[in-house]
């Protein structure tokens, strides 16, 4: 990992691009838990190795779950206990991952015991407030140790009371997520009603997720989901998919540096929402072809185009568009995007603030949307405010413009520990 203070971005060298990248952060942590709520031992492969993943692994740990890890191979194995925590008291971190954030809170919060939250001071500012809720209208017990409704806290609960729980999704789906993952807790039918309008991506994955895993979700309305008496998850074998967020910034620079780009194991065929990004690269003017190892894809041959574009399903990459809108001939004005100011940093403050410090003309156009016009970048220090994403997409516009400086890489740990390190080796 690249640990000093500053990063001066290479130009690109002029040829194609094919990289791999590690495993999904969001089917990892998904499949952690879910192994550990399994009756039996299930190994996962092609783990990603992270901060938030690892977080997620050691919080498992300190609960009493047995883990066996083979980083070299990506390779997790857990022993699980079929919902129950080994230990009915215990301290976790989750440190900056808002997926160990939530999942973990739902499942103790719907177990006996007292378990002590902790997380960065990052997440101590993030959203925790409406699942909190929903966890205590279940008969949750929460103790908050500094500001109420974040953590640090302590949660348990002595006996849950209700079988039906409504849940506000507006500033995060990771909230519906982290219900239906642990709604195999419940000893009866458990029926969540959705309120809030979010990208549901995100939930369209946990709920495939638990069907490998054995359990069925009913959705007898769009805004209903209900999980039957008596349902469990079956430990198995598990490969994880490549991480197409990451992925994402390899495509990405495509279009910005004119050369072929291919993530190997990338496929249409994914449960990540983030393949979406793909498309708008496509509808932009690049073109894309399915190989049986992956996806590569083409620079545009008519003139990278602008457009309209609707982030709310995988906004992860709002970040990754703007830093390269600029290079397109037209305006491209990115919407849906209003929640993603409650994720690592208020990221669409960071955009605004480091494309104006490029040189850039942009514009929020209301609290969901941003425009950005067509301009050549200049060399300047990109703020990161302690995110990951904002580090990696504002890297992209450094490969073919001088003096474009990353502030505290290292920052990338989060979900890609070795991003820069790869970059290196496509620069010049
Ligand atoms: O469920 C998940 O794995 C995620 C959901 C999304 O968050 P929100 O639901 O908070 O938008 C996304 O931004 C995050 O990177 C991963
Ligand atoms: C928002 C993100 O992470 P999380 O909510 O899982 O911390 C992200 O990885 O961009």
């Amino acid at each position: 990992m690249i640990l000093q203070d500053t990063y001066e971005i290479k130009k690109a060298d002029i040829i194609p691009v094919e990289v791999s990248v590690p495993g999904s952060k969001s089917i990892t942590n998904r499949a952690l838990l879910i192994a550990a709520l399994a009756n039996g031992k299930s190994v996962l492969k092609g783990v990603l190795f992270s901060d938030d993943s690892r977080h997620f692994l050691q919080a498992l740990q300190d609960l009493g779950f047995v883990v066996e890890i083979d980083e070299p191979h990506a390779v997790v194995s857990i022993e699980g206990k079929g919902g129950r925590v080994p230990k009915t008291k215990a301290s976790v971190d989750v440190g900056s991952a808002g997926t160990a954030a939530r999942f973990l809170t739902a499942y103790l919060g719907l177990c006996e015991g007292e378990y002590h939250m902790n997380s960065s001071e990052q997440m101590k500012k993030r959203p925790m407030e409406e699942l909190l809720q929903a966890l205590q209208d279940l008969g949750a017990e929460v103790t908050y140790k500094e500001a109420s409704g974040h953590f640090p806290f302590v949660i348990g609960n002595s006996g849950v009371n209700r079988h039906e729980v409504t849940i506000d999704v507006e500033k995060s789906s990771q909230f519906l997520s982290a219900l239906l993952i642990s709604s195999v807790l419940f000893q009866k039918e458990f029926r969540i009603h959705v309120k809030g309008h979010h990208g549901m991506a995100y939930v369209e994955m946990t709920v495939a997720m638990m069907k490998q895993f054995g359990v069925e979700v009913q959705r007898p309305a769009s805004d209903t989901f209900v999980i039957a008496e008596h349902t469990a998850y079956q430990a198995r074998e598990y490969q994880i998919e490549p991480d197409v967020s990451a992925a994402s910034y390899f495509y990405a620079m495509c279009p910005v540096v004119g050369v072929p780009a291919k993530v190997c194991h990338v496929h249409w065929e994914s449960l990540q929402g983030d393949t979406s990004f793909l498309h708008v690269l496509e509808q932009m003017g690049c073109r894309t072809e399915e190989e049986p190892d992956g996806i590569r894809m083409y620079p545009p041959t008519e003139g990278f185009l602008g457009g309209v574009f609707d982030f709310s399903a995988f906004s992860d990459q709002a970040l990754t568009l703007a830093a390269i809108a600029c290079f397109a001939s037209e305006t491209v004005e990115i919407t849906g995007i209003g929640h993603i100011r409650y994720q690592e940093c208020d990221r669409f403050a960071a955009i605004l603030t480091n494309l104006k410090a490029m040189g850039i003309a942009c514009e929020q156009l209301d609290e969901n949307r941003i425009v950005i016009h067509p301009g050549k970048p200049h060399g300047c220090k990109i703020k990161t405010f302690e995110d990951h994403r904002v580090a990696m997409a504002f890297a992209i516009p450094g490969l073919v413009t001088d003096g474009i400086v990353i502030e505290n890489p290292s920052c990338c740990r989060k979900t890609f520990e070795n991003y820069f390190e790869i970059l290196d080796t496509l620069c010049k």
